[in-house]
């Protein structure tokens, strides 16, 4: 049974109150607390280091905190899950590296995620259905590769294959979407489209997106999270967040 107690009235997708982890003795989050509202988009900043990674990990069930309370959507204390359960519960991960397979077609691929369970084999010779078509066309258009469906993974560029991967996690029709540093390795006009493709997810989902390109965190025109040893250091529009000087000090002016 879960004891956790909500200290907060306005709902949230995504509670964390005084979350603390540490690795040997070192405190990599220190009383780490924040709030994500139904719908929100939030990007995270903050110095190498500074615990997105570790944060992003206790959410999902990867890592089991010291201490404090995360609770998802004011009902699931995600410290009592494992990673398949909090996937199961609505939150879909995405890491930096994309994991798509190359070797089969956009629309292969998108057609494994939304038959999660299947292997590959099964899921491949088993026949979608007509809602299950219609997501995926949904998906096509939503990440852009309509007119790309039918080629090889491995033929698309680094941009295309993580829209690739951000629908096969659509698939699975998350609520939350964790997103690690997606603009890494684009050009600035994938870097630009992503950011257009996140203000239409942020339509239907609630995301929480780690990044360090400042142009793409602008273009997100959201609320920004700053990290720094493990715990918030600032919090607002990332205008505010650019002229604190905390923040200058440890991350942005150096
Ligand atoms: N499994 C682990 N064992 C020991 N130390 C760890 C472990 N995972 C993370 N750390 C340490 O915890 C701190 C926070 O790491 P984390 O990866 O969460 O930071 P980050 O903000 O994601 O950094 P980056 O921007 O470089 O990805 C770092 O000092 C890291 O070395």
């Amino acid at each position: 049974m879960s004891l956790a107690v909500k200290h907060i009235e306005q709902p949230s997708v995504l509670y964390m109150d005084g979350v603390s982890v540490s690795f040997d003795g070192f405190k990599a989050l220190n009383s780490l607390s924040m709030c994500i509202e139904p719908g929100e988009m939030r990007a995270i900043i903050g110095p190498n280091g500074a615990g997105k990674t570790t944060m992003m990990d206790v959410i999902t069930g990867k890592t089991r905190p010291d201490s404090g309370t995360i609770l998802f959507n004011d009902q699931y204390d995600l410290t009592q899950h494992d990673e398949a359960e909090v996937a199961n519960l609505g939150i879909g991960r995405k890491f930096q590296k994309p994991s798509v397979i190359e070797s089969l077609t956009v629309f292969e691929n998108l057609e494994l995620s939304l038959q999660g369970g299947r292997s590959v084999w099964q899921a491949l010779t088993h026949k979608l259905g007509k809602q299950q078509h219609q997501q995926l066309e949904e998906i096509l258009t939503l990440i852009d590769l309509q007119d790309k469906q039918t080629l090889q993974a491995g033929s698309l560029s680094h941009g295309q294959k993580q829209w690739l991967e951000i629908g096969m996690l659509l698939g699975q029709k998350p609520q939350l979407l964790l997103i690690d540093e997606p603009a890494a390795g684009m050009t600035d006009e994938e870097t630009m489209k992503t950011a257009e493709l996140f203000r239409n997810l942020a339509q239907h989902h609630s995301l929480m997106v780690v990044e360090h390109d400042m142009d793409f965190i602008d273009a997100l025109d959201c609320r920004v999270t700053v990290l720094h040893e493990g715990s918030v250091l600032a919090e607002g529009s990332l205008a505010s967040v650019k002229a604190n000087d905390k923040v200058i000090e440890v991350y942005l002016g150096r």
